[in-house]
């Protein structure tokens, strides 16, 4: 007989077959869904299914079992096996394609090209001049040279306009000066950069006859090409281990008086003549467009790697069998209690907001580059910053928190590296930094949200853009949360009130006599809650959106219950806005709790099978705990025999320290 979920195999942990039967809807449809049209997941199955082919692709141990410099071999040696295959394997021009397949290969830790496809390469995509293109882009893209992105320093990461390495031009030369002034100076994080890249796009002031211009972006050769030693001038290397990405070599760098021609600075939107005369930008903060492209990715991408620990999470809570319920003869799974489906729910129905939302807003960025690339038109851009500020902020936090409840609901196996849930956790968490610190994109989307209320009450509101005309309209009444659209306009309430209030407050300090950085400063924790009930709004409304638009009925009709309890979830979650202006009353609260409740129920059914849909394969979850056929029990004990320091009954640390300790004693 044929299921609906197409991961039922013989042999299988049977908890988990009857989990699977129970799907009301198709796999492969709902993957259809997540990841955008048939083709897409289709691809994705087939990659994975080639990959699993190649032996050599296969990670040689565990890689928790690896230390630092063996996951950066590892990692390596995975790459050129990859290279011999690439061709075979995926569609070499379809960057999608390409992702999918290092995530599967490289896994979760980092490797030498994580930077050169991430950033180095979109950044000469967005900022090189057709020449440019010429010159470096083909030699990129055939990996003839790795690239990575410089432009954090030790002293500065946020407060870009402070960055300390200079480029100053002379014009005798028609060089750059690349310097790194202080210790602050030197770059520091940069991936892929301590040992991998021979190549960086380096952000530096540029300095032309003592004048600062800020920060732009230079093309910089690190490495000797032959033998990649660092080129005279540079001083380069590793930062040392992280929280995660611990196959991946960030890095440091240095520069001494180090020159570079020219026709270095990336310069399709802005140029220095030979004598020095500086031609400006159509947009000041077009040279950051690197930056919003990631931002724009993070929402999809996080909602993967929540989706890998709820994979982990649910199969694995499908399989623990721990106490009782009606029937005292029979343990039940731990998946069916409440607390356990609250835990894990609600942060599925998050994974699949966030990628919907994410793909919808690489559209929006894609049409940015597109408009500025064809016409030089960068209106779109300060919109697109404010909603991807928001976005990577809200977006990295909820992740942050789903991964570590994951973790939770697996007990004491959630907190072996065995789970992997550490890994993904790490690697999810440093999304909250890198990009941009959560909390100062937050206010940078403050910034905007102030703008526009501030349009609102000197009566502009018809130049307000279509994500915050909400800021304008009269306060709805809505009585009963009854659909999408009264949950909708619900947020929209306490959304809007919250950007008045907090845009008031600020006014009113200026206007009692403080500065406008000062002023903002005593309302920042006002202005992040702004934003983040914006972001949370329009999160919503593209998940509605996404739902909207499916068209295979029990796909649709599974993902309306996920709808259904997001709502509930987001509403119960922002409640004290609501209760504190008598908009909600504690009765209307109760029926939403009451509705949250029973979407656990109706979800419980499909659980297993709306992670199973993401179809992420053995090979990339790297979990004993989310195994696809669910034996963990078995597969933990050969993971934990594996252990290095099984390899012999009696450790040397014993035999030195412990034994003579305990001989002491005895004496
Ligand atoms: C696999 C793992 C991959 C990991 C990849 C990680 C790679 C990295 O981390 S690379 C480094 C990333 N670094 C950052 O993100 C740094 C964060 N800082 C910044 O982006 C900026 O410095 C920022 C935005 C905070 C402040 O910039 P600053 O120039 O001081 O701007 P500010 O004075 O606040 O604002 C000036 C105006 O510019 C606008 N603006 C700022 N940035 C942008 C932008 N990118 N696009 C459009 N407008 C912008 C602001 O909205 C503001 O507009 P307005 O005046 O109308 O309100
Ligand atoms: C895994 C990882 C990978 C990275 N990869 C790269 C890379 O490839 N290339 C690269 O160039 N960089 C990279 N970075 C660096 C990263 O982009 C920066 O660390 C990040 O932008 C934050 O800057 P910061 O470290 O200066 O933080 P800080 O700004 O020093 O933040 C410290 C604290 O100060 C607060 N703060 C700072 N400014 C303000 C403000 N104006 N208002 C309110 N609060 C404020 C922050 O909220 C935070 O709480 C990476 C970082 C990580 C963790």
């Amino acid at each position: 007989m044929a299921f609906l979920n197409k991961e039922i195999r013989d042999g299988d942990n049977q908890d988990l077959t009857e989990e699977r039967r129970t799907a009301t809807f198709d796999t492969d449809k709902m993957a259809e869904v997540i990841y955008g049209s048939e083709k897409l997941a289709r691809r994705r199955r087939e990659i994975s299914h080639a990959v699993s082919r190649i032996p050599e692709l296969a990670d040689s141990r565990p890689l928790p079992f690896l230390d630092r410099f063996e996951k950066v071999t590892e990692g390596t040696r995975k790459l050129s096996v990859l290279d011999r295959h690439l061709a075979e394997l995926i569609d070499v021009n379809d960057n999608g394609e390409a992702l999918h397949l290092y995530h599967e290969v490289m896994g979760m830790e980092g490797h030498p090209l994580a930077l050169h496809e991430v950033m180095f390469v979109p950044a000469l995509i967005g900022q090189a001049s057709d020449e440019q293109y010429e010159k470096w882009l083909g030699r990129a893209k055939r990996r003839e040279i790795i690239g990575c992105y410089a432009q954090t320093e030790l002293g500065h990461g946020s407060n870009l306009r402070k960055l300390e390495t200079t480029a100053t031009y002379t014009p005798s030369t028609q060089e750059f000066i690349l310097h790194t002034p202080t210790i602050t100076a030197l770059k520091w994080w940069p991936g892929a950069l301590g040992k991998s890249s021979n190549y960086a796009v380096v952000v530096a002031d540029l300095i032309i006859k003592d004048k600062s211009y800020g920060p732009h972006p230079f093309i910089v050769q690190l490495r000797d090409e032959k033998t990649h030693q660092p080129l005279p001038g540079i001083t380069v290397g590793d930062i040392g281990p992280k929280m995660a990405f611990n196959g991946g070599d960030n890095g440091y760098l240095g520069f001494d008086n180090f020159r570079i021609p020219r026709e270095n600075l990336l310069n399709r939107h802005s140029r220095v003549e030979a004598d020095g005369t500086y031609v400006r930008p159509p947009h000041a903060k077009i040279g950051h467009s690197a930056m919003i492209r990631v931002r724009s990715h993070m929402a999809t991408g996080q909602g993967w790697l929540l989706g890998h620990a709820l994979t982990i999470a649910i199969r694995y809570s499908a399989v623990r069998i721990q106490g009782f319920l009606e029937d005292k003869s029979h343990e039940v799974k731990v998946l069916d209690y409440q607390t356990q489906q609250h835990r894990l729910f609600p942060a599925i129905a998050r994974a699949y907001a966030f990628i919907f939302c994410g793909f919808e807003t690489i559209r929006l960025y894609d049409q940015l580059i597109l408009d500025m690339n064809s016409n030089g038109n960068t209106s779109g851009m300060a919109d697109l910053h404010a909603l991807t500020s928001g976005l990577k902020s809200v977006v990295t936090h909820f992740v942050g928190q789903g991964i570590e409840q994951a973790r939770m609901a697996c007990g004491g196996h959630g907190y072996s590296m065995a789970s992997y849930i550490s890994e993904i956790y790490g690697v999810a968490i440093g999304g909250c930094t890198y990009e941009g610190e959560n909390m100062v994109m937050l206010l940078q989307l403050a910034r905007y949200l102030v703008k526009s209320v501030e349009l609102v009450k000197s009566g502009k509101a018809n130049q307000l853009g279509p994500m915050v005309a909400y800021l304008a309209v009269a306060d709805h009444k809505v009585n009963l949360a009854t659909g999408p659209d009264s949950y909708v306009k619900m947020f929209q309430y306490i959304s809007k009130r919250q950007s008045w209030k907090a845009t008031e407050k600020f006014l009113k300090f200026m206007e009692n006599g403080d500065s406008r950085d000062v002023a903002w400063n005593k309302t920042a924790v006002e202005l992040t809650r702004a934003s983040r009930l914006h972001t949370r709004l329009y999160i919503m409304e593209t998940f509605i959106r996404r739902v909207e638009s499916v068209t295979d009925i029990p796909v649709k009709s599974a993902l309306t219950d996920l709808l259904n309890l997001h709502l509930n979830y987001e509403l119960l979650d922002v409640a004290s806005y609501a209760l504190e202006d008598g908009f909600m009353s504690s009765n209307q609260m109760d029926f939403i709790k009451n509705q949250l409740y029973s979407s656990l129920e109706k979800i419980r059914p499909n659980a297993v099978s709306l992670v199973d849909s993401f179809q992420f394969s053995d090979m990339q979850l790297r979990s004993v705990l989310g195994r696809r056929d669910g034996h963990v029990y078995q597969n933990l004990f050969d993971w934990a025999k594996s252990s290095p320091l099984n390899k012999t009954d009696v450790l040397p640390s014993v035999t030195q320290y412990l034994k003579p300790m305990m001989e002491k004693a005895k004496l």
